[in-house]
């Protein structure tokens, strides 16, 4: 059996003001700090041991890692950054606040917005300053690949790559994973390990640094998955962040 464990980071500074945010790289609160060594602290008082970890490109994910780790007594251990890790594309929504969208165009427009399987938020204009197709850490990547908007389904096509070349292997080979991730890369993964429909998916949110954990069997299907610490709290988190969106 191996074990698996997914971190969304901490509160951003952007979840704090309810912006969207998506590729813009933005820090993490206080709370989110917080959040991220109380993360650090229940997985060390579980017993939790890792080989390597797995990260974005975006600050508020790296952070909380580290201070995840630095709980752990485990900040030396290797950490490996992908971009396919990273936060679905917000498109022309990234900066803007998810209330006022909400007042704007409705709470049902931005609940397909934010949580619906194939459609995109507006497209951002490649030369919007809002844009990342000019920076640096991207540079390896083709422009087309450095997205202007993406849907989940956009962003299951690039974490799945990520899955089946390096973390699956990785899991396979007998190595213990964290991951470090987004509300949305996270909600990709789960949707693939736990074969959730596209209607279904709609209904999953994942909250601010909160361990979520898989059991997964030899083939990598998961056994059962559970957040570390009070489960009511996790939903009531997850809640909380479903009503983001509302006007
Ligand atoms: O990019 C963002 O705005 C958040 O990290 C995730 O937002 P969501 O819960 O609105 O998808």
């Amino acid at each position: 059996m191996h074990k698996l464990v997914l971190i969304r980071h901490g509160e951003s500074t952007w979840n704090l003001e309810n912006r969207f945010t998506g590729w813009t790289d933005v820090p993490l609160t206080e709370t989110g700090v917080a959040q991220a060594r109380e993360a650090g602290r229940l997985l060390k008082a579980a017993g939790y041991e890792f080989d390597v970890a797995y990260t974005s490109v975006l600050k508020r994910a790296i952070w909380t890692l580290w201070h995840c780790l630095d709980e752990m007594e485990r900040t030396w251990l290797p950490v490996v950054k992908d971009w396919r890790l990273n936060e679905r594309h917000y498109g022309a929504l990234q900066g803007l606040n998810k209330g006022d969208m909400a007042k704007q165009y409705g709470d049902q427009q931005v609940l397909i917005w934010r949580r619906s399987y194939d459609t995109p938020p507006p497209v951002l204009d490649a030369a919007d300053p809002r844009g990342q197709r000019q920076d640096p850490r991207y540079a390896k990547l083709a422009p087309e690949q450095v997205p202007l908007t993406e849907c989940l389904k956009d962003t299951v096509a690039r974490v799945l790559p990520c899955w089946n070349e390096v973390l699956a292997p990785a899991i396979k080979s007998g190595q213990r994973l964290v991951i470090a991730a987004h509300g949305n890369s996270i909600r990709a993964l789960v949707k693939y390990l736990d074969g959730i429909s596209d209607a279904d998916i709609v209904g999953l949110n994942i909250p601010n640094g909160i361990p979520l954990v898989y059991e997964l069997d030899d083939e990598l299907k998961p056994i059962r998955s559970y957040y570390l610490g009070d489960p009511e709290a996790a939903a009531k988190a997850a809640a909380a962040v479903a009503s983001q969106g509302k006007a």
